[in-house]
């Protein structure tokens, strides 16, 4: 699913009317009756709806909204913010629609006006928001702003039509000065950039953002920014597996980490990946935590390390000879957790990426041992010809790139992108909404996972998640991170759901990533969820 800007939204509306004779007017109706049909689906309970309508396009979508509504036995009042005069074309005969015997219509054009709405907004049981959407540009002006201050005292759900209204649907930030409040979002064939980077939803961002095809064909939606979302790429996990399946057909991870004390990581990732599907899953680490790491569950095999005197992966493991043996039948090796920088641990890292050619996965002190070297990951991947991802936070992509970790949060988009094209790598950047760069230069934005996760083991549970996910998709690199990332969150979005978010464990993620291969994102309309925990 491509990410949208506020331009590119606008030639997919023209391009549908222009070159697949879909006229415009149709749009907006089923624009308007998707929104309605959410509401249903959402707020069932609901007896009466008013609709905030502006003079634009979007205050087009709410009158259509309204009758929608009516239509399905929902009381409804409209509001139209603006002179009549102002309304245009589509809007203007949506507007003349309206059967002003059955839906009251109230005008309001000043600011001393707006107080008059509190007792109509109070009476209702959803508020609609359709003032402003792509056409809006900052900052909001006119009766739109006094609207927007009494909403915030009114405790009624606020449904946003396409954009919570003062969005500037281009931004990228995660909050907007001078927005209007909203609980949930209903926007119509692509999401656009705010919807993916912004906190629109909620007070912590986490209601239903949910997109609903209105009749565009993929061929008009066009982007130039190679923005997509992960959750797309999830649909790969989603068909059963063939009957006469063996575990040959899902690959062997090879997860290579720990030292002496530092068995935790390596075992979480291991875990990861055996839960997240991959066919078989060796442990290789040193020797002395090697019967504590295999204690995580008996599935999983493990083979031994020499260690250095610090107790760290000793830099022999990676002589040819032991590499041709610990390799043997790796379809995936996943290097990094726990490996810590001691001793010879970064040296034994660099001669194993630059002495194999399956596809890697390099976590935590795995990325470390590049501090300063990073070229060497750009001869490793050969012009992005060979799978590696990395998986750094933000203090690890720092380190990478020698920069401070404010420096590295304030250009996350440009970075991320650009270090994946300039290394040949798939680069996925940890955070409030993680970013998965590809080699190409496209990014994928992730919408899941939330507060739980900031806690040890979070990094090491991904990186088992991505390591399986390509050994089961080894020709399909871009969907297998992209919904590794996606599958990660959203199991954390499960257990934050089901536990309190303070007490859930890294591996309580890993006992719910059932819930997250079983989810859905398209609801019982056909709209997507591309933001919210989409719940029974
Ligand atoms: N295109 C299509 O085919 C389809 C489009 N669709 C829908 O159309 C929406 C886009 O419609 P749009 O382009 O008319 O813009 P829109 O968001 O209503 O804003 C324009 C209005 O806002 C006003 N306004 C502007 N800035 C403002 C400010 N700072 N502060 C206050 N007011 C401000 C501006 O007033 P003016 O500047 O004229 O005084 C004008 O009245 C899109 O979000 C989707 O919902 C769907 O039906 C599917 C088909
Ligand atoms: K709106």
């Amino acid at each position: 699913m491509k990410i949208l800007t506020a331009a590119e939204m606008g030639a997919a509306d023209r391009a549908t009317a222009d070159r697949f004779g879909v006229p415009l007017r149709d749009l907006m109706e089923r624009a308007g009756a998707s929104v309605a049909s959410f509401v249903c689906l959402r707020y069932p309970r609901a007896l009466t709806v008013c609709v905030l309508c502006g003079t634009g396009n979007n205050g087009g979508d709410g009158f259509v909204a309204a009758r929608s509504l009516l239509a399905a036995g929902i009381r409804v009042r409209v509001v139209l913010l603006g002179e009549e005069s102002k309304l245009k074309g589509i809007a203007a005969d949506a507007f003349a629609r309206l059967d002003r015997s059955t839906i009251a219509i109230s005008l309001v054009t000043e600011d001393g006006a707006v107080a008059g709405l509190r007792s109509l907004l109070d009476g209702s049981d959803v508020i609609l928001d359709a003032v402003v959407g792509t056409g809006f540009k900052p900052p909001l002006r006119g009766v739109a702003v006094a609207v927007r201050e009494l909403l915030t005292e009114i405790r009624k759900p606020v449904m946003a039509v396409d954009l919570p209204s003062g969005w500037d649907a281009d931004s990228v930030e995660p909050t907007a000065e001078g927005a209007f409040r909203a609980d949930a979002v209903v926007t119509f064939t692509a999401p656009k950039l705010a919807h993916l980077f912004g906190h629109l939803t909620g007070s912590n961002g986490f209601g239903p953002i949910v997109v609903a095809p209105i009749g565009s064909p993929d061929a008009a939606v066009e982007s130039a920014t190679g923005m997509t979302w992960t959750g797309a790429s999830k649909r790969i996990f989603e068909t059963p597996r063939v009957i006469d399946s063996n575990k040959g057909m899902y690959g062997h991870v090879l997860l290579v980490g720990g030292a002496a004390g530092k068995a935790g990581a390596p075992s979480m990732a291991s875990l990861a990946a055996l839960r997240a599907g991959a066919g078989l899953v060796t442990a290789a680490v040193p020797k002395s935590i090697l019967s504590t790491v295999a204690l995580i569950t008996p599935e999983l095999m493990t083979t031994p390390l020499e260690e250095d005197a610090s107790g760290a992966v000793a830099l022999m493991n990676a002589s040819p000879e032991r590499l041709e043996k610990l390799l043997k039948k790796i379809s995936v090796i996943a290097v990094g957790p726990g490996i810590g920088t001691e001793g010879e641990a970064s040296a034994f890292v660099r001669q194993l990426v630059a002495s194999t050619d399956l596809p890697l996965v390099i976590d935590a002190d795995g990325l470390n041992a590049f501090k300063g070297q990073a070229s060497l990951l750009k001869d490793a991947s050969r012009g992005g010809a060979r799978t590696i991802v990395l998986t750094p936070h933000p203090g690890e992509m720092a380190t990478l790139l020698g920069m401070t970790t404010k420096e590295v949060q304030a250009e996350r988009l440009n970075l991320a992108r650009k270090f994946a094209q300039e290394h040949g790598v798939t680069l996925v950047l940890k955070g409030w909404r993680t970013l998965v760069a590809h080699p190409n230069g496209d990014v994928a934005v992730n919408t899941t996972g939330n507060p739980s996760m900031a806690k040890g083991g979070s990094g090491d549970i991904l990186t088992g998640i991505v390591a399986a996910c390509l050994a089961q998709e080894k020709s399909n690199v871009r969907d297998a991170v992209n919904a590794a990332v996606y599958l990660h969150g959203l199991a954390a979005d499960f257990a934050a759901h089901r536990m309190d978010e303070h007490t859930v464990l890294a591996t309580d993620t890993v006992a719910h990533l059932s819930d997250a291969f079983r989810y859905r994102t398209l609801d019982a309309n056909g709209a997507e969820w591309v933001c919210g925990l989409r719940l029974g």
